[in-house]
């Protein structure tokens, strides 16, 4: 635990929940920083399992050998909580799973219970193993910590979400244009929003933040305040 901060005895998590692209492993990121606490960022499990299903060369009516592969992520992944870099094993894939195709396959996988069902105690168990958790994704604040103090949705317009993922995507060398992205990103939010299991919707006590004309740090501090308000950490000059 960061020294200067004290805590409340209450539930250590903020969860932010939101469609693609919209800011919140970023600003997951500076928030937990700022706090002294971890930030996971739960989509990566979904695009490993994604990345090692492609890899086998498996398709969704292959699902039945879902135990393979979760039970693989369950012992290899590891997600550092500082940089936030992913592994399988000693294979580093922070970037290998940001590619359009992995983000797809994830979102299809993503509708499927027996899927869930085995990522959700992974999840959980990351986050209670340690004191204090930013966690983002999908259903963090409707079905994984339905407990969880502060609940942040965090949503952005599909052009500027498009145009950040474009601008990410190209400065790490992989090539596509606007009008893919535009298409993917449309599919993803509809597929992720009307699945029947967990779908992306903003907890019922959720506060939803418009990322749009913010930036990252403008944003990261209205949740930061959010969570002074709260209790859940004692303001101090420096947070
Ligand atoms: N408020 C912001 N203003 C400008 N760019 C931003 C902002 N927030 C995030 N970004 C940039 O947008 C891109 C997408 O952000 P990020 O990966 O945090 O989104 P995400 O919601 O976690 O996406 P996904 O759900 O697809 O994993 C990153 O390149 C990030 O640097
Ligand atoms: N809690 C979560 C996290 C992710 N998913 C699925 C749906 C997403 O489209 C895909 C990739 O996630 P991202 O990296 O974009 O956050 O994984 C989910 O269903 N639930």
């Amino acid at each position: 635990m960061h020294p200067d901060h004290e805590l409340a005895q209450k539930l250590k998590v903020i969860t932010i929940d939101g469609p693609a692209g919209s800011g919140k492993s970023t600003v997951a990121k500076i928030v937990a920083t700022k706090l002294g606490w971890i930030y996971v960022t739960t989509g990566a499990i979904y695009r490993s399992l994604a990345l090692l299903f492609h890899e086998a060369n498996l398709k969704e009516k292959d699902l039945g050998s879902i135990e393979r592969f979760t039970s693989f992520i369950n012992e290899r992944y590891r997600q550092e909580s500082l940089s936030g870099k992913v592994f399988l094993g000693e294979r580093e894939v922070t970037q290998e799973i940001k590619a359009p195709f992995v983000s797809e396959l994830a979102s299809v996988l993503a509708q499927e219970d027996s899927v869930r069902k085995r990522l959700l105690p992974i999840q959980r168990k990351v986050v209670l193993n340690n004191n204090g958790a930013v966690v983002d994704g999908r259903d963090m604040g409707t079905v994984v910590f339905p407990d969880a103090p502060l609940k942040i949705f965090l949503t952005a317009s599909p052009e500027e979400r498009a145009e950040r993922r474009l601008k990410e995507l190209h400065s790490n060398g992989m090539k596509t244009n606007i009008k893919e992205l535009i298409k993917e990103i449309n599919e993803r939010d509809i597929r992720d929003t009307n699945r029947k299991i967990a779908p992306l919707k903003p907890a019922i006590d959720a506060i939803t933040l418009d990322s749009t004309k913010s930036t990252q740090e403008e944003i990261a501090r209205i949740i930061l305040n959010y969570a002074i308000q709260k209790e859940m950490i004692i303001q101090k000059s420096e947070i």
